[in-house]
């Protein structure tokens, strides 16, 4: 038995695989997904070998990992209906899938840990809020998943009743970022610098950023208040920023994500 099968190897297939590539062998993994031309893409850029039915990559894995679209979650929990046994464990990474709806559409003794991963993961530096479902998990399959969640980033155990805030804090929130770090870009080509450079001195000021909140564990506030000299040049662009209502726009962008995820 392999320890780990995905169906889907799309953006997040891909980026979680990459990550348990650093902690598990090729041979420990399986993958499936629609076409085989992407799959052995994927086949001959990690060694990992895949099937291309479903219910052949669910059959012989300890942990099944669902990475399909939220659109495709009915076919694929019809195919695999009554198919997933007792000590198997299913994660599931859409939105809108409750442990509940996937329970229901697996069968009701199936183990389901839900979660919320990002695409940094592909750069080993996700965050994912996971939750468990109620069911009994041993000390090793819970140790287990932990590996896994961490081998592309970051992890945290949520109630699932919080994971609609992970999908707007962590899940969906990287394409806000890009969009600032694309307008930053942006502002430093129309004063004239290259846009390569301009994507470098704009990411990594967003990274370092980060890295100074995480670090330093000051209030973002008091962060921004250092760059801020007084009667200097930031204040001017902090007074736009509030002035077009920077962040009533990131909130309100913010209320739309879990409004959609309640919706879907
Ligand atoms: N892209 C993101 O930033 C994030 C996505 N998610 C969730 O992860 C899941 C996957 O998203 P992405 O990787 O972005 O999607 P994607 O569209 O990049 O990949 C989907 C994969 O599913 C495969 N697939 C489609 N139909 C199939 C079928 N019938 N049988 C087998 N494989 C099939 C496709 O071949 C593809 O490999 C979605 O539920 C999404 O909401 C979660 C967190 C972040
Ligand atoms: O946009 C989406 O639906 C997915 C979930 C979080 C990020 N991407």
């Amino acid at each position: 038995m392999k320890t780990l099968g995905f169906i889907g190897m799309g953006n997040m297939g891909q980026a979680m695989m990459k990550g348990c590539l650093n902690v598990f062998k090729p041979e420990e993994l399986v993958f499936t997904a629609l076409l085989e031309k992407d799959c052995q893409a994927v086949s001959e850029k990690t060694g990992v070998s895949y099937v291309m039915d479903v219910v052949s990559c669910a059959k012989n894995v300890k942990y099944l990992v669902l990475a399909i679209k939220p659109q495709v979650y009915p076919e694929i929990l019809k195919a695999l209906t009554g198919k997933i046994r007792e000590e198997q464990i299913v994660i599931s990474i859409a939105p809108s899938y409750s442990i509940a709806q996937v329970k229901k559409g697996l069968g009701d003794n199936v183990r389901v840990v839900r979660a919320m991963p990002n695409t940094p993961a592909m750069v080993g530096e996700g965050m994912s809020g996971v939750c468990f479902s109620e069911d009994v998990y041993s000390d090793e399959e819970r140790q287990m998943i932990q590996n896994f969640f961490s081998s592309f980033g970051k992890m945290e155990v949520v109630p699932e009743n919080l994971i609609n805030a992970v999908t707007v804090a962590s899940g969906s929130s990287p394409a806000f970022v890009y969009m600032f770090i694309e307008a930053l870009a942006d502002s430093a080509v129309k004063y004239g610098m290259p846009r390569d450079k301009a994507y470098t001195f704009a990411a990594q000021s967003v990274l370092g950023s980060a890295k100074m909140v995480l670090e330093t564990g000051e209030h973002p506030g008091k962060l921004k208040d250092n760059v801020c000299s007084p009667g200097g040049t930031t204040i001017e662009g902090v007074a736009v920023l509030e002035a077009r209502g920077l962040r009533s726009a990131v909130i309100e962008a913010a209320s739309a994500v879990f409004d959609k995820c309640q919706r879907m």
